[in-house]
């Protein structure tokens, strides 16, 4: 397997005018990883302008919408908030949920219910998402990028199921465990490390669910995945693409053949960088469990395959946000 990143074009299996109006088509002749700007105007500039805007704005603001006023999980995170397998990591962010899986009447109400004494009030995910009030345009243009990339995401996976060779009566039963996502969207805020630090902006991990679909600033050398011989190398952005990680999900659907990626973030160069992160991820009561499609592929490959415990993803998604932050 060689050690690099694959570019796959997603164009056959997007529905005819949801993605391409809006985002700048790939164009296969400039795909090399590049510092240009998403150009000036397009949607996918817009959001990471947004994104920058939102953590200049100042901290009181910022920090107006913090976790803690929420459910602890959607909202706003300060710089050294985050935590990765325990150690701090060197970036602030913002986190939006999918509607409560529980009561998704509580989604998006401006007045989140407070209990008077700052504590917070929701159950974890039962939260309302805190939007930035400005930049103004924060909010409809997130959600437009939300809605495409859920479009992506379920583009992805249809290509993956035929990829796995699945029936269509397979891909109508893996289709109907996504069909209602639990997505994440993060935006995060990245200053340079301090200069002569030996420190990492996000630590080593994988992602939990099916597929991230991350949009970042064009600055090279700050991503980095563990190939498949065991090197960190690059995923520097390429305009007109979106970088695409595997899940916790498709390793355990897969029987550990798409192993999810382990990255990391080191990002040292001295300006700012914003990205934006979309997680794909399963219907929040789904049943995640090997794919008997993937065995069959596993097997006419000469893969070996080892079947993982079935989880229902809520599950395990609550079980790895509750250790994500130092309040
Ligand atoms: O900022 C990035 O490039 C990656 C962020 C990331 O890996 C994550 O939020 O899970
Ligand atoms: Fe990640």
């Amino acid at each position: 397997m060689p050690d690099n990143l694959p570019i796959i074009d997603p164009l056959p299996y997007l529905p005819p005018s949801s993605l391409l109006p809006q985002l700048t088509p790939l164009s296969p002749s400039d795909l090399q990883p590049s510092r240009k700007l998403p150009p000036r105007g397009s949607m996918q500039h817009e959001v990471l302008e947004l994104g920058r805007e939102f953590f200049h704005r100042p901290r009181d603001e910022k920090e107006s919408i913090g976790l803690g006023k929420s459910d602890g999980v959607r909202g706003y995170q300060k710089l050294h908030q985050n935590i990765t397998k325990g150690k701090v990591d060197h970036h602030e962010g913002l986190d939006l949920y999918a509607p409560s899986p529980y009561t998704k009447s509580t989604q998006d109400n401006d007045d989140p219910k407070s209990n008077g004494n700052g504590e917070r009030n929701f159950k974890p995910l039962d939260g309302p998402n805190q939007w930035p009030s400005q930049p103004e345009p924060f909010k409809p243009k997130l959600e437009q990028w939300i809605e495409k990339m859920k479009v992506l995401g379920w583009a992805v996976m249809h290509a993956m199921a035929d990829g796995l060779g699945m029936t269509s009566e397979e891909w109508g039963e893996l289709g109907g465990l996504v069909d209602d996502s639990f997505w994440v969207m993060r935006v995060i805020g990245y200053p340079p490390l301090p200069n002569g630090a030996d420190g990492i902006s996000c630590g080593e991990h994988k992602d939990y669910g099916c597929l991230t679909l991350l949009h970042a600033d064009p600055i090279p050398s700050s991503l980095q995945v563990l190939s498949r011989s065991n090197q960190w190398i690059n995923a520097d952005p390429i305009e007109g693409c979106i970088i695409v990680n595997i899940g916790e999900m498709w390793e355990i659907w897969t029987g550990g053949m798409y192993p999810s990626t382990l990255h990391r973030v080191i990002h040292k160069s001295p300006t700012y960088r914003v990205s934006i992160p979309f997680f794909y991820e399963p219907n929040f009561n789904a049943r995640v469990k090997l794919l008997e499609a993937a065995e069959r592929k596993a097997k006419e490959e000469g893969i070996e395959v080892e079947e993982k415990d079935e989880v229902v993803y809520g599950d395990f998604l609550l079980g790895k946000v509750s250790g994500n932050f130092k309040y």
